[in-house]
């Protein structure tokens, strides 16, 4: 068989999702040798080697599961450590899409947590961007740096453990997303961060933090285009016979607030 390791095939150190079903799903480095146990039955990690993505195996038990490359949502649901709250995948979609984010952007984010809203920032500014994070505790950012390790994206990424508040370092950057209980106290470090005109998005769990930031970019006259979003995202039963909206999903997660740097008058 034909193809790029870890790209169209599965070689040693390759990873993998191993999809059983809905709720059995592994992510793990392929090491000949190694067995991975469930309750539904073992895959040997040698029955996986050389065969394409997308391809069926069987479990000792004779129960079939599917190979496949795992995606970074995939890691957030199961691959990762979680340690804080984070910023839910249906969030990030909408926040890419606001700060217009590509690759080669240079971007700052102030609450790392765990690092999940870091590992979406990397992988979209690339190798040839920077994400500039700054994080108050130390334990969070040692999460954060063991998350990105993991996904191979720690070298596009600056933790630095600081309180934001005392001041960002950085200068010209292209877009902020900023995670943190009092983001008002922040402002003025993070217009002087930014590049003219370039855009900010603001996450927070309750409407009264959204009402005071609101009122703290108004009074300071220095920020455009502000704008407030909330997410709501219902799945489906993909099945053609009773194809019908899940009866669960995720009622509250946070608050989008989305705004631009304004420049201050020449006179
Ligand atoms: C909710 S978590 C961020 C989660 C992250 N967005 C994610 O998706 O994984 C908020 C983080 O902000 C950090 N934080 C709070 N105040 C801060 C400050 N003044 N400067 C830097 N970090 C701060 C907290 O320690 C916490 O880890």
């Amino acid at each position: 068989m034909s193809g790029e390791c870890c790209r169209d095939i599965v070689c040693e150190g390759c990873p993998v999702l191993l999809v059983i079903d809905e709720r059995r799903r592994f992510i793990f480095r392929v090491r000949r040798g190694a067995r991975l146990g469930s309750d539904r039955g073992v895959l040997r990690h040698d029955d996986v080697i050389g065969l394409p993505y997308g391809s069926r195996v069987r479990l000792s038990t004779g129960v079939e599961a599917v190979v496949l490359q795992p995606r970074l949502v995939d890691y957030m649901e199961r691959g990762l450590e979680r340690r804080s709250q984070v910023i839910y995948p249906k969030d990030h979609g909408l926040i890419v899409m606001l700060l217009d984010l590509r690759p080669g952007m240079r971007v700052l984010e102030v609450g790392v947590g765990s690092g999940y809203t870091t590992a979406v920032l990397a992988s979209i500014v690339g190798p040839e961007g920077h994400v500039y994070s700054y994080e108050i505790r130390g334990d969070m950012a040692e999460t954060a740096r063991r998350n990105l390790e993991r996904l191979g994206l720690l070298d596009r990424v600056t933790i630095r453990v600081r309180d934001a508040r005392q001041g960002i370092d950085e200068r010209d950057l292209d877009a902020a997303v900023v995670d943190m209980p009092d983001p008002w106290s922040i402002l003025e470090h993070l217009h002087k961060a930014l590049r003219p005109g370039a855009g900010a998005v603001f996450f927070m769990p309750a409407a009264n933090q959204v009402a005071r930031l609101l009122q703290a970019l108004e009074l300071s006259g220095a920020w455009t285009e502000t704008r407030v979003y909330e997410v709501l995202l219902r799945e489906y039963e993909a099945r053609s016979d009773a194809l019908r909206p899940r009866t669960t999903m995720i009622a509250h997660t946070g608050y989008i607030l989305y705004t631009r740097k304004l420049q201050a008058q020449q006179t």
